[in-house]
């Protein structure tokens, strides 16, 4: 709990100076004043972020935690649970559409295993942080203790440090589990008060029958275990998840060093909501990057009122949409540090 705090005491509010600065910068290039709409506001941003008015963030990472989970034991997920690990190795071994979209955006991939269900075998780049073998069944109790969400949150911690301290100046988060949309809707209806089955989606595609299981297993889940919104770690430890703990961990160390980090989809909003409410001032620190098919992730970026740039019909997970929006975020830094100014250029303003 000392590392959590630590790292909540080091998170502060973006600087109004860099911030200032980089504002009159985007007003002085040649184009009309905003005409660059989301680009201006995200270079604007991370100059809040790093301080910096002019920044420039040549090293990028993808987090990606994985974990497994107790409610697929009611039929919530159509893959079985094996998948979690066998992602695993598709995604060290560049197969995984993740591993695509790194490679493709020259970002270095971190697979971590927080809470796999199975041992697995050493295998260069994975990373191994068991907190435990997956959670239990939420919907007959709570899915993990308050003491194993803590350290899966430490272990986020502990592998965004890491990530920063190899050179990432902007981060992705992404993440693998099998049934993880259930926990992440579970967390949405506690913190919006919708009803499940407004939040709910089908996840990597169950059918109207199990979509009915699902909705049910969910609404069980949050009647058996009552979490308290108020207390995000209550909320966490007994209807979340150990990677959703993990990147709420990532996201909380991302801001407690002024590193950027861009949220993905429904899951990785999940963890974005729960880091939110343990910090509010780490909300500050986070992009976003597209808005996924699953009808709660709209309910979770209006929540935490982050806008996505990207809207690809994508449902994958994995920090995909993380990804591609890497290349956004860098034009956005290029604009603020290549465009001529008016005078430069020699063109009349206004
Ligand atoms: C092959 C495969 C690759 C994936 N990559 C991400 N997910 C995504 O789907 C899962 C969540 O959906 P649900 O709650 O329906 O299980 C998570 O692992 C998520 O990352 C995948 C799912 C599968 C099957
Ligand atoms: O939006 C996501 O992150 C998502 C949606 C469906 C399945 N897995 C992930």
């Amino acid at each position: 709990m000392d590392k959590i705090e630590e790292t909540i005491q080091k998170i502060g509010p973006l600087d109004q100076d860099a911030m200032k600065k980089a504002q009159a910068r985007l007003d002085d290039l040649t184009k009309p004043q905003g005409s660059l709409g989301m680009l201006e506001a995200i270079a604007k941003q991370i100059a809040g972020i790093t301080r910096t008015p002019i920044p420039d963030l040549p090293k990028k990472a993808a987090i990606l935690m994985a974990g497994d989970h107790g409610i697929v034991k009611e039929g919530v997920a159509p893959f079985p649970q094996e998948v979690t690990s066998q992602m695993l190795f598709n995604f060290v071994n560049g197969g995984a559409a993740m591993s695509v979209l790194t490679r493709h955006e020259n970002a270095k991939l971190y697979v971590v295993d927080v809470g796999v269900a199975q041992d697995l075998p050493d295998v260069p780049n994975i990373i191994k942080k068991k907190v435990a073998y997956g959670t239990r069944n939420m919907a007959e109790g709570p899915a993990m203790t308050r003491q194993e969400a803590v350290k899966a949150i430490e272990v986020g911690i502990e592998v965004a440090e890491m990530a920063i301290n190899e050179g990432a100046g902007l981060t992705a988060i992404g993440e693998m589990g099998i049934g993880n949309t259930s926990p992440s809707s579970a967390i949405v209806a506690a913190y919006s008060k919708m009803p499940v089955r407004e939040v709910v989606g089908r996840g990597t595609g169950v059918d109207d029958e199990r979509l009915k299981i699902k909705i049910s297993a969910i609404e069980k889940a949050l009647s058996v275990n009552n979490p308290d919104p108020s207390d995000p770690l209550d909320v966490l430890s007994k209807v979340g998840g150990l990677e959703i703990a993990g990147l709420a961990g990532v996201i909380l160390g991302c801001a407690a060093n002024r590193v950027p980090v861009i949220i993905d989809g429904f899951i990785s909003g999940a963890a974005a909501l729960i880091a939110a409410q343990i910090a509010p001032l780490a909300k500050d620190y986070m992009l976003g990057s597209h808005l996924s098919e699953e009808p709660g992730h709209k309910v979770i970026l209006d929540f935490l009122g982050i806008k996505p740039i990207l809207i690809m019909n994508m449902r994958l997970g994995e920090g995909t949409g993380a990804a591609l929006a890497m290349n956004l975020v860098d034009a956005s830094l290029k604009i603020l540090r290549e465009m001529a100014t008016f005078s430069e250029a020699g063109v009349s303003s206004k």
